[in-house]
């Protein structure tokens, strides 16, 4: 049998974080080498799962992939650990500045990464739906409505700014954006195209966290096989959409 992956879960006490611990804790491709989240563990999050503050992680032990859902403050400093111990990263957190996202490029000559603002399969498969829509539709009005819960603090959300992007490459121009925060919704992504006398609506609701953490747990398998690059989810994870 092959070792498990060993895994850098950074952003561990958060939503996405413990997620990600609990479903890592039941597989046995998967173990846990080190817990990073921003304050000092006051407690432990996972039973046996060694546990770091922000400020200790250059001193994390061996691991193979990091896997990001923190926020963009703490983005740099574990893309500069993977870049410096020469690990892949899987990173979901939303909200990075352009200067980040160039930062990931020219970390991807050294080691394997994926960004990713959303790792559920229906928001890959809305993303291809919303491009051809958008290509047969170019007149139409376009608005994109997402809600959240509202503890989330980037808006429009990383998964809107992606459709969007979607939109813009089907028909040249990005839609209009709106976003709404309110009680304990996950996440939800409405794209409306309008136009005299009808509408056409493309929607995906995610009512559970784990779609989005089984997909990076997924992604960092996928990856750790990869050399060193930048890699689109869809061409890692969904090669046939
Ligand atoms: N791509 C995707 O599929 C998805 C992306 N997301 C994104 O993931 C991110 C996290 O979301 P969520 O789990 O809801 O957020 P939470 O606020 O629940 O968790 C944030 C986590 O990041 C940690 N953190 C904050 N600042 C730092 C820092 N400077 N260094 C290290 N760790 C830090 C927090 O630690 P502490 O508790 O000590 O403050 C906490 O563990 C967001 O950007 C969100 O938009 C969310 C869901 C899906
Ligand atoms: O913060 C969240 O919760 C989510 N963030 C991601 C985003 O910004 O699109 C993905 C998902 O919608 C949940």
């Amino acid at each position: 049998m092959t070792s498990p992956l060993r895994l850098l879960i950074h952003g561990a006490s958060g939503r996405m974080g413990q997620a990600l611990l609990r479903l890592a804790a039941e597989r046995d491709d998967l173990s846990v080498a080190a817990a990073v989240a921003r304050k000092s563990p006051a407690q432990r999050v996972v039973e046996g799962v060694p546990q770091f503050a922000a400020s200790e992680l250059n001193g994390v032990p061996e691991f193979d992939v990091a896997i990001d859902f923190s926020l963009p403050e703490g983005f740099d400093p574990v893309l500069a650990l993977c870049v410096q111990r020469g690990c892949a990263l899987v990173s979901g957190t939303t909200g990075l500045s352009s200067a980040q996202n160039q930062a990931i490029d020219a970390a991807s000559a050294g080691i394997a990464v994926v960004w990713a603002a959303n790792y559920s399969l229906g928001v890959a498969v809305l993303t291809e739906l919303v491009r051809r829509a958008a290509a047969a539709l170019p007149a139409w009005d376009c608005d994109l409505i997402e809600a959240h819960h509202t503890r989330k603090l980037d808006a429009p959300s990383g998964t809107a700014l992606h459709l969007g992007q979607a939109v813009a490459i089907g028909r040249g121009s990005e839609p209009h954006y709106a976003s709404l925060r309110a009680g304990d919704i996950v996440g939800e992504h409405l794209v409306q195209f309008a136009s005299a006398g009808e509408r056409l609506e493309l929607i995906h609701r995610a009512t559970n966290r784990d779609i989005f953490a089984r997909g990076a747990l997924e992604a960092a398998l996928k990856l750790a096989r990869q050399a060193p690059g930048r890699y689109r989810l869809a061409e890692l994870m969904f090669p046939n959409l």
